[in-house]
């Protein structure tokens, strides 16, 4: 309690964003602040050289005293360096100013599907959602193929801009074998399982996030009909191989362990339902 007050305290005098019009390192002005992560603040800037506007992430200055802060800041840096995919931003540069640690990164000028769904009530078919899920099961492909886990591939990380799909925030992306910073690996009796299933390092964790995104694309065309809950299967009128899918991705089942898998049985229920 006292120390997640005084976190809060630190929060508030260390962590307040750079107002917009500030010029960082001589070469970046704020034009607004996008949002404050766990360890990071993000803005949106523009470059002065070329004018470009692009995403600049700063490490929290309240945090930067913690390794795991640092080890977020770094991985995301070195990941994104190492990524070259048009649906992925691209790292820009990282530099020190006045003591503050930063990076740049290409801006996806597009919409979060967290946006589409809960602010612009957007309504998707079922076929569109498997049609979705298939895009970036391609760029889930390309990531898991430079043995990287994204490990957040919620509605809020997942864009769009003119029809095509992005992914984007890879503040918790780990590498396959770096199984020293994996906590799920040891005994953890009691543990939460959610977080397992979602943070492991591990390629299913990644297809674990993905059952959930569906679903929520699945969920925007639902008008509950009673007052009692009910679970997704019961629910959503689902053919069998989407149902069968989403349970394997959600760990029900026996789960995919390649993202081909996973590929191939969207591929087939694409198919099936033309
Ligand atoms: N490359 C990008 N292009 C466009 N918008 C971005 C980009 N990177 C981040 N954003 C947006 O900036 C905001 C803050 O993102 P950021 O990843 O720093 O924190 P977060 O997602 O809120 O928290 P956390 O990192 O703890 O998950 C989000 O609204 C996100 O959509």
């Amino acid at each position: 309690m006292i120390n997640n007050f005084l976190q809060n305290l630190k929060t508030i005098i260390y962590d307040r964003p750079f107002k917009n019009g500030t010029i960082i390192n001589d070469k970046y002005t704020i034009i607004d602040c996008l949002g404050m992560g766990s360890y990071g603040i993000t803005y949106l800037t523009q470059n002065h050289l070329n004018n470009n506007v692009c995403v600049l992430k700063q490490m929290k200055p309240s945090r930067k005293k913690l390794e795991k802060v640092h080890l977020s800041f770094e991985n995301e840096k070195n990941i994104l360096s190492l990524l070259n995919h048009p649906q992925i931003p691209k790292f820009g540069e990282s530099f020190t100013f006045n003591g503050h640690h930063f990076f740049t990164m290409e801006y996806v000028n597009g919409r979060t599907f967290e946006d589409l769904i809960f602010k612009e009530m957007m309504v998707f078919k079922a076929i569109d959602a498997f049609h979705i899920l298939r895009d970036v099961l391609d760029i889930v492909a390309y990531i898991h193929s430079h043995n990287i886990i994204h490990r957040d591939l919620r509605i809020p990380n997942i864009m769009v801009k003119d029809g095509v799909i992005y992914v984007i925030d890879f503040g918790l992306a780990r590498f396959i074998d770096d199984r020293r910073n994996d906590v799920f690996n040891t005994e953890m009796k009691g543990y939460d399982i959610e977080k397992k299933l979602k943070r492991e390092i591990h390629y299913k964790s990644d297809f674990y996030s993905l059952g959930h995104f569906i679903l929520f694309l699945l969920y925007s065309g639902y008008t509950p009909v009673s007052k009692k809950e009910k679970s997704w299967e019961e629910e959503l009128v689902l053919p069998d191989r989407a149902r069968q899918l989403i349970r394997r991705l959600l760990q029900l089942d026996p789960p995919y362990n390649h993202v081909e898998e996973v590929i191939y049985d969207v591929d087939q229920l694409i198919y099936e339902s033309k």
